[in-house]
């Protein structure tokens, strides 16, 4: 296992659900929502149903950072157990903020087309993020590059399905380059 795994992709794709069940598989994995570390005018911004910008998402993306770096030290201490971070990580400059601190960081995009991501928010309730923001966040993602540690799974599946997916990925080593254009050079996927 990587010292911490990134589940990313647009809202909606399964990162809070997939990555909680993901974490629980682990023994000793950590997880984390990056929903929780969001500045409460961004929570605010986006339930008003305006996207975030980059300055938005830079204080975030920095504690984001900075909870991985020290689940990173905390899991050496404690013999090796990952952390798992639920983060929606759309774009690569935002993935680099994530690495920084972070080298053994391996990522998991959860992809769908936008059809199945608007069906799955529609039926999700109780959240702040509004189903109207699903364009945006599909105009901001940048798929995996192949020089990217980690791989895309599709999430068509039930969600323990989906893990299974996560986990096959996980312990297939090393991170092959990307032959799939529909992500733009994106990392493996795994089906
Ligand atoms: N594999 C799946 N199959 C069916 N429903 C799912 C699956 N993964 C997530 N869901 C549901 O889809 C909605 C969005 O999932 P969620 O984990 O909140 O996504 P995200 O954290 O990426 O926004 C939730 O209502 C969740 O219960
Ligand atoms: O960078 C962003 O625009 C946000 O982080 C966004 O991508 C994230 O998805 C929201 O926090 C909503 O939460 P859900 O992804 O759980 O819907």
């Amino acid at each position: 296992m990587p010292e911490a795994i990134v589940v990313m992709g647009v809202s909606g794709c399964g990162k809070s659900t997939v990555g909680a069940q993901l974490a629980a598989a682990i023994p000793g994995a950590i997880f984390m929502d990056a929903d929780d570390l969001h500045p409460a005018a961004n929570k605010a911004r986006m339930a008003s149903g305006v996207p975030l910008t980059d300055d938005d998402r830079e204080p975030w993306l920095r504690a984001c950072a900075t909870w991985l770096a020290a689940e990173i030290a905390g899991g050496a201490q404690a013999g090796g157990r990952p952390a798992v971070l639920a983060c929606s990580a759309l774009r690569r400059r935002y993935r680099d903020v994530l690495r920084a601190g972070a080298p053994d960081l391996r990522f998991v995009h959860l992809h769908a087309d936008a059809d199945l991501l608007a069906r799955r928010l529609d039926g999700r309730r109780g959240h702040f993020m509004p189903a109207t923001l699903l364009a945006s966040q599909l105009q901001t993602l940048e798929g995996l590059q192949p020089d990217e540690a980690g791989f895309t799974v599709d999430i068509d599946a039930e969600p323990q399905q989906v893990i299974r997916r996560v986990l096959a990925g996980l312990s297939a080593g090393q991170p092959v380059a990307g032959d799939e254009p529909a992500f733009r050079g994106g990392g493996q996927r795994l089906l």
